[in-house]
């Protein structure tokens, strides 16, 4: 399974310490940056992973900012992209069961390291249920 990530500098900390969880734990991983303090405008890294996943050449996105709003804002707008913005375990797991996230948005002002290690263990292990949450998904697609 290959997992683009990326962040701004808001939220680059914690989106490095997801990629070493991630490479440590045997996943493919594709950086797409930020890494360094200097400002940077969340919406151009949300498209790098955007359309990383929506092209296919990866499976699932990783997006932190401060708050993750702005992010997973950026995120929604590109087409095929179903991000969610997860503060805990429970939404990470439903983003998946019922919403088929393609890509999980943190906020780094709100969640630590070992939260987020957990949210995203919980977000690649859980499968998409289908079935009535297939056809939502479809109508939001459409
Ligand atoms: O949280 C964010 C967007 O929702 C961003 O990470 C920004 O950091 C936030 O908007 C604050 O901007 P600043 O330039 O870092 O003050």
């Amino acid at each position: 399974m290959k997992i683009a990530l990326a962040a701004d500098h808001g939220g680059f900390q914690l989106k490095n310490s997801m990629l070493k969880f991630l490479q440590d734990a045997g996943f493919e991983t594709v950086d797409f940056g930020t890494n360094t303090c200097d400002s940077v405008d969340y919406p151009d890294y949300a498209k790098l992973v955007g359309n990383a996943v929506a092209n296919g050449g990866c499976d699932f996105g990783v997006l932190v900012c401060t708050t993750g709003i702005g992010i997973s804002i950026s995120a929604n707008k590109i087409k095929g992209i179903r991000a969610a913005l997860c503060h805990n375990c429970d939404g990470a797991k439903f983003s998946r069961l019922h919403n088929n996230a393609n890509v999980i948005c943190m906020g780094a002002k709100y969640v630590g390291k070992k939260l987020a290690n957990e949210m995203l263990k919980t977000f690649l292990e859980t499968e998409f249920e289908g079935g009535r949450h297939a056809r939502r998904v479809g109508k939001m697609e459409a």
